[in-house]
């Protein structure tokens, strides 16, 4: 007798251009690794539902999301997204109506965006042997830059003399909470590092504020190295100094920017995963490649299906199924190194192709 599966109740919002189609990949990539666990003592299975939200929605509807979206969302065991924003919508409507929504809503301030260097794909770096690079970066998800505080034509002047501001918010509680993970994280790791990432000698209240939450709560940690290091520094550490870092923290803005650095670095924005995690577990977390709906690919069959497949991993991981997940990973190992690669990488594999053969990996 085997025991009745264990069923995970997914919600997936694919929303716009590639968002689709890496999302279709992950669901098939996640529907064969459930299905082969049928019949054995870990089974579990994916009841998905999928959302219609995005740009395509808001033309119709004048919404990102439904009024009662956020309701509806909430007990879901996760949420599996894609990727939101197309050329007929602005990006600040379609971002904060449905990504940034979601994640302040549901309060996933940590967001975790593995730099993972895979056998078979170039990296543009000059290191000779990448295979000893791994890091991540760990993103403050719920304030700093991303707080969504100012105003536009302050000055009441109107077109030619407007005046806009952009604040940035840092509250010890929410610095301290991000670090914190970081910290934790870095425990869990070979190499016990975290590097705080800020620019206090320009930004002298918040990132202040960051540096010296910093230094507090690496009190409590003496077994983890650290290094605080200004975020123009940190961009040229990544090209030069790799081998050097383990966790990486900083703010909304900054981790964006650097963890769009180091995907490009391992070879792709296409192969990059992410996590929006709710740590206390109040509200779903959200799983999502860290690239965007890349209109100039999309609906082309493109779209390298690596960075959704590994944030379903990190999905995997969440949902208390590390065996699946490590499955997950050695089946990109085992397609990367087979050499089915899509174009970003330099190759000619489909979308389509590059998702059977994950599948196929599954099982080798
Ligand atoms: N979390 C989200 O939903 C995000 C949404 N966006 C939105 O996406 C739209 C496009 O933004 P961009 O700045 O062009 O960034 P992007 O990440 O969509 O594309 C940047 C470059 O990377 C390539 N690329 C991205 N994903 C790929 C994949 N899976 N396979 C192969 N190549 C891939 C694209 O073809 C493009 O050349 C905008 O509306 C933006 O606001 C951007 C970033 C994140
Ligand atoms: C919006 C965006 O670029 C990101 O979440 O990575
Ligand atoms: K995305
Ligand atoms: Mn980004």
């Amino acid at each position: 007798m085997t025991a009745a599966p264990r069923t995970f109740r997914i919600a997936a919002i694919p929303a716009d251009g590639v968002g689709k189609e890496v999302v279709a990949a992950g669901r098939a990539v996640l529907d064969a690794l459930a299905e082969d666990s049928r019949n054995t003592d870990d089974a579990f299975a994916f009841a998905w539902e999928e959302f219609p939200w995005g740009c395509g929605y808001y033309e119709r509807t004048g919404k990102m999301i439904d009024d009662d979206g956020l309701d509806r969302l909430k007990d879901f065991d996760a949420i599996y997204f894609g990727a939101v924003g197309w050329p007929t919508v602005p990006d600040h409507i379609s971002l904060w109506g449905l990504r940034l929504k979601i994640c302040q809503n549901f309060d996933q301030w940590a967001n975790i965006r593995p730099v993972q260097f895979l056998p078979g794909v170039t990296s543009p770096l000059r290191k000779a042997d990448t295979t000893e690079l791994d890091w991540v970066v760990v993103r403050e998800n719920s304030e700093g830059e991303y707080a969504g505080l100012g105003g536009r034509n302050l000055s009441g002047r109107g077109p030619g003399g407007e005046v806009a501001v952009q604040s940035a918010l840092f509250t010890e509680v929410g610095c301290e909470r991000i670090l914190r993970f970081a910290f934790d994280l870095a425990r869990t790791r070979t190499r016990r590092k975290v590097s705080s990432v800020t620019k206090s000698n320009a930004q002298q209240y918040g990132m202040v504020l960051w540096d010296d939450v910093f230094r507090r709560v690496a009190a409590d940690y003496p077994d983890v190295e650290t290094e605080s290091v200004l975020v123009d520094a940190m961009s040229a550490k990544f090209v030069l100094h790799p081998e050097d870092l383990s966790v990486v923290v900083a703010s909304n803005l900054n981790a964006d920017i650097l963890s769009d650095l180091g995907s490009a670095l391992a070879g792709s924005l296409g192969l990059a995963a992410s996590a929006n995690l709710n740590p206390e577990r109040r509200f779903p977390s959200m799983f999502e490649p860290v690239h965007g709906s890349a209109p100039d690919i999309a609906g082309q069959g493109l779209a390298n299906p690596i960075g959704a497949v590994g944030s379903a991993a990190l999905m995997l991981e969440h949902l208390g199924l590390p065996d699946a997940a490590a499955r997950l990973h050695k089946a990109i190992e085992a397609t990367t190194a087979a050499g089915v690669l899509p174009r970003d990488l330099g190759g000619t594999a489909t979308t389509e192709e590059v998702t059977k053969a994950l599948i196929d990996a599954l099982n080798a």
